[in-house]
């Protein structure tokens, strides 16, 4: 029976079935990711999307705490082809409508052929097709969420202690809990600052490293984190991964722009151009970096030549575009970490412009 709608911005209204009641909306996205799922709902950078997993099971291997990214659901709302109970009762816990029993395939060919999309979603036993619509057509463009970054960052700064490795100062723009964590497990303190803090929050901390975290919607509203890059070009090794790798290269004269789909999943084919090698990555970013200013391509996507990492001798910066924490994915990229603690190595902290 169905009691749940999908509304697209394209006019279609899909029939489906109610996983977890609610009416919301956002924009439409899928990850062919086959694993991973309590990390993808948990992954920030999905706040006000809605996501479609286009693996045809999800939850088969239950929900555990331990495998969260942050502590709360992420998406506004979840698709699959068939969702078990335990995932299923999770997102109802958490308020965040889910539905089932449709045929995602036709969705993730829908987004691939037209491109990410508005979508509204009503489920539950009084939902109608008209809801959805209303959900759908009351969608803002991701880009209109000016201030996404406070729902997703922390309000004041946290420590995470590691070690006398390294002390690195992290911009919070909906960072994923194994980020922290694979800086901590390496040996540095990471002093995890609010995604509009200032130069002078940075100073306060006497960082060997910036680092910008990944985060949700379009990078050229994250205004304040793209500040502090630029008080402190040149004068403070930085790193950045997805987001992060953005906003540097805004804040240093380059530019992004929106990708049609972009790319989520786990098996994202990425070539270092430095060693000839291939490596597979985890991904999920909807926006690319455009112009990269200063900064030198090291690593492409293999599939559509996107620009996958960047790098400056000069300014001490190195980014990804992926996802080198893998949490879900293969780990064949962690040793990003460990660039990221040498680049901390013999460099002494400098006051703000
Ligand atoms: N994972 C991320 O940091 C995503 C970055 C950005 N919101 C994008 O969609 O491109």
């Amino acid at each position: 029976m169905s009691d749940a709608y999908i509304a697209l911005a394209d006019g279609r209204v899909l029939e489906a079935r109610t996983r977890s009641p609610g009416r919301t909306r956002g924009e439409l996205v899928f990850t062919t990711a086959y694993t991973g799922y309590e990390e993808s709902l948990t992954d920030p950078s999905y706040a006000e999307q809605v996501l479609t997993f286009s693996y045809p099971l999800i939850g088969n291997y239950g929900v555990r705490e331990e495998r969260f990214e942050s502590d709360s659901v992420q998406p506004r709302a979840a698709i699959a082809r068939e969702m078990t109970d335990d995932v299923a009762e999770w997102l109802e816990s958490e308020g965040v409508p889910a539905i089932d029993h449709l045929d995602t395939r036709e969705i993730v060919t829908t987004v691939r052929e037209e491109g990410a999309m508005a979508c509204g979603i009503a489920a539950g036993e009084d939902a109608t097709p008209e809801d959805a619509i209303e959900e759908m057509e009351a969608c803002e463009p991701m880009s209109a969420h000016v201030d996404i970054g406070a729902g997703v960052s922390v309000s004041e700064p946290t420590v995470h202690e590691g070690g006398d490795e390294a002390t690195i100062a992290l911009l919070d723009c909906g960072a994923k809990g194994s980020i922290i964590s694979s800086l901590t497990e390496r040996g540095a303190d990471v002093h995890v600052l609010p995604y509009d803090a200032t130069p002078e929050d940075v100073a306060a901390v006497e960082p060997d490293v910036l680092f910008v975290s990944n985060g949700p919607g379009d990078p050229e509203n994250f205004v304040a984190a793209q500040e502090v890059v630029d008080a402190y070009a040149g004068d403070l090794p930085m790193a950045g991964i997805c987001l992060g790798q953005q906003v540097i290269t805004s804040a240093l004269g380059g530019s992004t722009e929106k990708m049609s789909f972009g790319h989520r999943g786990v098996n994202q084919p990425v070539k270092d151009l430095r060693t000839d090698k291939v490596v597979m990555t985890t991904q999920n970013h909807g926006y690319t970096v455009a112009d990269t200013g200063p900064l030198e391509v090291t690593q492409v996507n293999v599939n559509d030549d996107t620009v996958e990492g960047l790098d400056s001798e000069e300014l001490d910066v190195i980014t990804r575009q992926y996802h080198p924490e893998a949490n879900p994915g293969p780990h064949d990229s962690l040793g990003f970490f460990d660039e990221v603690l040498e680049l901390a190595e013999s460099r002494q902290p400098v006051a703000a412009d």
